[in-house]
Formats: C-alpha cells, sequence, structure tokens
C-alpha cells in the first residue's frame, strides 16, 4: 500500500504539478526499501508509457469528473490490471487503501470504477493519439511531417523498456566476449564501433571495467552524434556545449585524446556529476567551464571544433523519459528552438571557418531539427533517427565544410 501511495503522489507532482519523474520518485519513494523502489519504478513508469490508453479505459466508467488523487488512483489501477501479474483483488485493495490514506471519501468511487474496469476487456476504439500513447499536438505534428505509419513505428517503440546502451572505451570485442561469459545477453551495437547493447535493467556498477571507468551510459544514436565530428588537429580545441551530466565530454576525450576539450555547462548544480563523471572516465584532457552558451567566454573564430547538445524537449527519448510527453506543449518547443538557435547562432561565432561542427538534440521534431539550422547561413548534412528497439530517436547535423 505504500508503494500504491508513494506512486499517486509522485504522479499527481508529474501530472498536475509539472515536476520530473525522478525528482518526485525521489522525494515520495525515500522510505520504500529497494524492492518498494522498483515497484514505484514500474507503477509510475507503466502509467506515464501508457497514460493515453488507461485514461481512455478507466473514464468509461466514471460518472463524475474524478479529482485529482482518485484520477492518479485510477490509473494505477488500471496498468495494475493492464499489464501487471498483480491478481485483479490485491490490485484493487491496494489502491483503494492507497487512495483512501489520501482522500478517504475517493475510496469508494475508485473501487467501483477498477471493479468495472477488471470486468471489462480493454477499450477497442481508441482515437489515434491514444492507441500511439502521445498528446494529440505530437501525434498530429509527426503524421505531418512523417506520415501515419512512421508515427505508429516510433510510437510502438517508444511505449518499451529501453536496453541499456553503453559507449565503451576499451576493445569492444574483448569485453563482450568477457560478459557474455559470465552469462549477460550482451550484443554489439550497430550504429557505432564502441556501442554495446545490454537487458534493461543490467546494474552497471556490476559490470567489468565499471570502476576503471571502462564505459559511460550512452544511447547508440547519441554516440553517432559524436562520432560524427570530424577528426580535429592535434593540440586542437574542441568545445562542447550544453556538457552536463558529461556522456558525450567523455566519448569526445577518449576518441580525441590529443585535443583539448572545453566542457562548458551553465547549470551549476551540474557541474559536481558532470566533474565526478569525468574523473571516473579517465578525461585528462578536458577542462570543465561553468558558462552561459549564449555568451561563451572566447574569442570569434578560436575554435577547431565544435559539438552543440542543445537542451530540447526530448521527444526522441520517451521510453526513457515518457515524463516529458506532460512536461512540454508546442509553446515549450517553440520556446526550446528560438533557444537553440541562438546558441547555434554563438557556436558559429566562435568557429574557425573551416572548423567541424555538429548540431545535436534528442528530439525529433522538424521545429528544433532542420527548422533551427534552416537561417544558420550555412548547408548542413542531417540526420534524423526515429526511435526503435535498439536506439533513441535522435537528430544531429553535421556542418558542411564548403557551406561555412
Ligand atoms: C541535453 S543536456 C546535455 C547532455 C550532455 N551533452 C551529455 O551528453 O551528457 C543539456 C544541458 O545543457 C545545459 N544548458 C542549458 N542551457 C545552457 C546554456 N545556455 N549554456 C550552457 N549550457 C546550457 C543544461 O543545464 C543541460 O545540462
Amino acid at each position: 500500500m505504500q508503494v500504491r501511495k508513494a506512486a499517486i503522489e509522485s504522479l499527481a507532482d508529474i501530472l498536475v504539478r509539472q515536476r520530473k519523474a525522478e525528482q518526485a520518485m525521489e522525494r515520495y519513494g525515500v522510505r520504500l526499501d529497494a524492492r518498494g523502489r522498483g515497484l514505484l519504478h514500474e507503477l509510475v513508469y507503466g502509467v506515464l508509457r501508457r497514460f493515453y490508453s488507461l485514461e481512455a479505459d478507466y473514464s468509461r466508467f466514471c460518472r463524475s469528473k474524478p479529482d485529482d488523487t482518485a484520477r492518479m488512483a485510477l490509473l494505477i489501477g488500471t496498468y495494475q490490471l493492464r499489464y501487471m501479474r498483480v491478481p485483479a483483488h490485491a490490485a484493487l485493495s491496494e489502491t483503494v487503501a492507497a487512495v483512501m490514506q489520501s482522500n478517504p471519501k475517493a475510496g469508494g468511487f475508485v473501487n467501483a470504477v477498477l471493479r468495472r474496469v477488471s470486468e471489462h476487456e480493454p477499450p477497442q476504439k481508441l482515437k489515434p493519439n491514444q492507441r500511439a500513447e502521445l498528446p494529440r499536438w505530437i501525434y498530429a505534428g509527426w503524421r505531418d511531417a512523417f506520415g501515419a505509419e512512421q508515427v505508429t513505428a516510433c510510437s510502438e517503440a517508444l511505449k518499451t523498456v529501453p536496453q541499456l546502451s553503453l559507449a565503451l572505451f576499451t576493445d569492444r570485442d574483448k569485453w563482450l566476449e568477457q560478459v557474455t561469459g559470465m552469462g549477460i545477453d550482451a550484443v554489439a551495437g550497430e550504429l557505432t564501433p564502441c556501442a554495446v547493447l545490454l537487458p534493461a535493467g543490467t546494474d552497471v556498477t556490476t559490470l567489468p571495467g565499471y570502476e576503471e571507468g571502462a564505459f559511460t551510459v550512452i544511447d547508440q544514436a547519441a554516440q553517432a552524434a559524436v562520432m560524427a565530428l570530424e577528426p580535429v588537429c592535434r593540440n586542437g580545441v574542441i568545445l562542447d556545449i550544453c556538457a552536463a551530466p558529461g556522456g558525450k565530454t567523455a566519448m569526445l576525450s577518449h576518441r580525441f585524446p590529443e585535443a583539448t576539450i572545453l566542457a562548458i555547462e551553465l547549470n551549476a548544480r551540474r557541474i559536481p556529476r558532470l566533474n565526478e563523471n569525468l574523473q571516473r572516465l579517465g578525461c585528462s584532457n578536458v577542462q570543465v567551464i561553468q558558462a552561459d552558451g549564449l555568451n561563451l567566454p572566447l574569442p570569434s573564430l578560436s575554435v577547431d571544433a565544435l559539438l552543440l547538445d542543445a537542451p530540447c524537449s526530448a521527444s526522441g527519448i520517451l521510453r526513457r523519459h515518457p515524463d516529458a510527453k506532460f512536461l512540454h506543449d508546442e509553446q515549450a518547443v517553440e520556446t526550446l528552438a528560438a533557444l537553440q538557435r541562438r546558441l547555434l547562432s554563438e557556436s558559429l561565432r566562435v568557429l574557425k571557418p573551416d572548423a567541424a561542427m555538429v548540431y545535436a538534440v534528442c528530439s525529433i521534431h522538424p521545429q528544433e531539427n532542420e527548422q533551427v539550422l534552416a537561417e544558420s547561413g550555412a548547408l548542413w548534412d542531417m540526420q534524423r533517427r526515429f526511435p526503435d528497439i535498439a536506439c533513441d530517436g535522435f537528430f544531429h547535423a553535421v556542418r558542411c565544410r564548403d557551406g561555412a
């Protein structure tokens, strides 16, 4: 019951107060043991991944509009009935007991609605966005930009629990041999020469080489953006703008050991973790600088290569962060796109004329992709990867030298 109560409170934080899932679960799951936290994660992320069909499911049986607490309880109750192996009577009684702790009056209503859910099949008729488990505006935007078939393929991938994706800094074949010898199901990723995929839920700290910094956790589509940065001259300066928590910084550091990497991060609270990660991963050629990417502390035409991994709406990584569906709306995407354009313009200012540059975002909205680059005055070789089982959705673009 305590786990369901924490799930109701976490979901209210995310869906009503627009807080991030990780922060909400940290707050309400603090008194739970490891097993309880695992169940809390499953309930909260499961509901966020399947929100639209769950809502359509229980709403059929509501005669009045549930208040926020009852709504969260109905979501987790319906999720357990449809997707978990919890016996129906336990799902009902535990969820009702949890909601009664915060709102005793809602118990009878939640009980009655969940009972009816348990007695019926899921609804056959769902709107396209409900079937895709996407907000209407994302569904419509992607359908118009990429076609209905592509949205269906993306949405199926976004409903899944992602595998663990690593970038290895050591010999991949040898490492894979060692890990598979331990009975762990690991395979090489296809998008980069250092990518490895492991089953969802694998504890990275138990893998060989963790202590020695032999790998970092980073999706292989994001790795491909780093690999797209062309080699720079020895002793060159590479700027990594928007660097924390440092997955791409670490890759840059290992890929270009003779360069100096300047890792620029605005948010002071994210810098300790960035430093810790870089230290653990043995990145001795990185200098971390707290600065605003909109006002870089560097002269014009001074850097040899640059990676701009801009803040974005995270639409490509909804399977990892399903809360992002509820944290951004169309207006927020426009605001982010305006920021991305300004970061791009400042990046271009500090680049040497013939320098290499990659623009990257973990969103696939055209507004944050090609539309950001359209007025940059440069030509770009663009790559949009749609989310699938083996990788996140991601966009990166390499500046073409002859367009610079
Ligand atoms: C997409 S994340 C970067 C992920 C990172 N590159 C990695 O691979 O681990 C975006 C980061 O940009 C930072 N950021 C946002 N606005 C910024 C700005 N104006 N200047 C520099 N960093 C900024 C955020 O604090 C956040 O850490």
